[in-house]
């Protein structure tokens, strides 16, 4: 008997921090996401692509629900995830083992209603002290949202992924593949480029520049020997220019050699990267400014 490929769009979506950027990149088995400790670090839809013998995922990792902020970028990035859950095949709502809160709660009108395409996975069972309390946890959730499946995962030490995708293969379509078999993602490099900056400023000065920062690839050349990259860092205020450069500028430095190192990585290429870091007050709540710097 032949088997019928299947292919469709899948939404991975939860409130901050419970770990999406993380089960992406586990499911996909690259590092394009970025994945940082510090909560709302997505904000652009990236869409991985995993490729199996029978078929083919295409990933959406919205951005982190917003709960805590007012303003326009919030509703910006709302509308993003009601885009996002009304485009795809299955969504995959995660939540944090043992941990529900009104942000969790708030996604929930989001969901389509019938609940039928929605997995409800619950993430980070590693760090569950007691496995009783899991019953009742779930059984409270499901109460308030007829999902079609749920599965127990820990997207770090990559266990029940296999379940997880099996759940998500049952619900996709039949189709041919959208993207060639090695695809990674369909946002273009500079993008990507833009990203591995920005999680390098989050690992490195995140705590202390909550927000207010985005990355912007103002030059990119490129010939058979190597790439040339200018990227522009934005900042909202002049007092987070000395946080990012660090004392001597230490901190600009580490944040561009290892950016150039994994750019080298991943484009098999040299790389020349220069950095910048110029002072933008208030973007982040001015829909024009926003748009201009490439954000939906
Ligand atoms: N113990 C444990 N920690 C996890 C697991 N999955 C993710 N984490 C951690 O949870 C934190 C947040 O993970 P992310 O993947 O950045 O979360 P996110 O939901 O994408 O966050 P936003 O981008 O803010 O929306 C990180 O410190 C991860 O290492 C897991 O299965 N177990």
């Amino acid at each position: 008997m032949t088997h019928p490929f299947r292919c469709g769009f899948v939404a991975i979506v939860g409130r901050p921090n419970v770990g999406k950027s993380t089960l992406a990149n586990a499911l996909i088995g690259s590092k394009i996401s970025i994945v940082s400790r510090k909560a709302q670090t997505t904000r652009h839809r990236i869409n991985g692509v995993l490729t199996r013998e029978h078929e083919q995922f295409v990933f959406v990792d919205t951005p982190g629900f917003q709960t805590r902020h007012g303003g326009t970028m919030n509703r910006m990035m709302n509308r993003v995830v009601t885009q996002a859950l009304a485009d795809v095949d299955v969504i995959v709502h995660v939540v944090e083992a043992g941990k529900w809160s009104s942000g969790d709660a708030q996604l929930l009108p989001l969901l389509p209603k019938s609940g039928q395409k929605t997995i409800l996975v619950v993430n980070k069972i590693d760090a569950l002290k007691s496995k009783n309390e899991m019953f009742s946890y779930v059984n409270k959730i499901m109460a308030q949202h007829p999902y079609s499946a749920v599965v127990p995962v820990s997207a770090l030490r990559g266990v029940q992924l296999d379940n997880l995708l099996a759940e998500i293969t049952e619900r996709l379509p039949e189709g041919e593949p959208m993207f060639e078999a090695d695809t990674l993602t369909d946002r273009p490099m500079r993008f990507i480029v833009a990203e591995l900056i920005r999680e390098k400023i989050f690992r490195l000065v995140g705590d202390e520049l909550p927000y207010g920062c985005t990355v912007v690839i103002e030059e990119w050349e490129e010939n058979d020997a190597g790439v040339r990259v200018a990227a522009c860092i934005v900042v909202e205020r002049d007092t987070h220019r000395p946080i990012l450069l660090g004392a001597g500028g230490a901190h600009m430095k580490r944040m561009a050699t290892e950016a150039r190192q994994d750019m080298v990585k991943l484009l098999d290429k040299t790389v020349h990267l220069e950095v910048y870091i110029k002072v933008r007050k208030g973007w982040s709540d001015r829909e024009s400014t926003l748009r201009e710097l490439g954000y939906e």
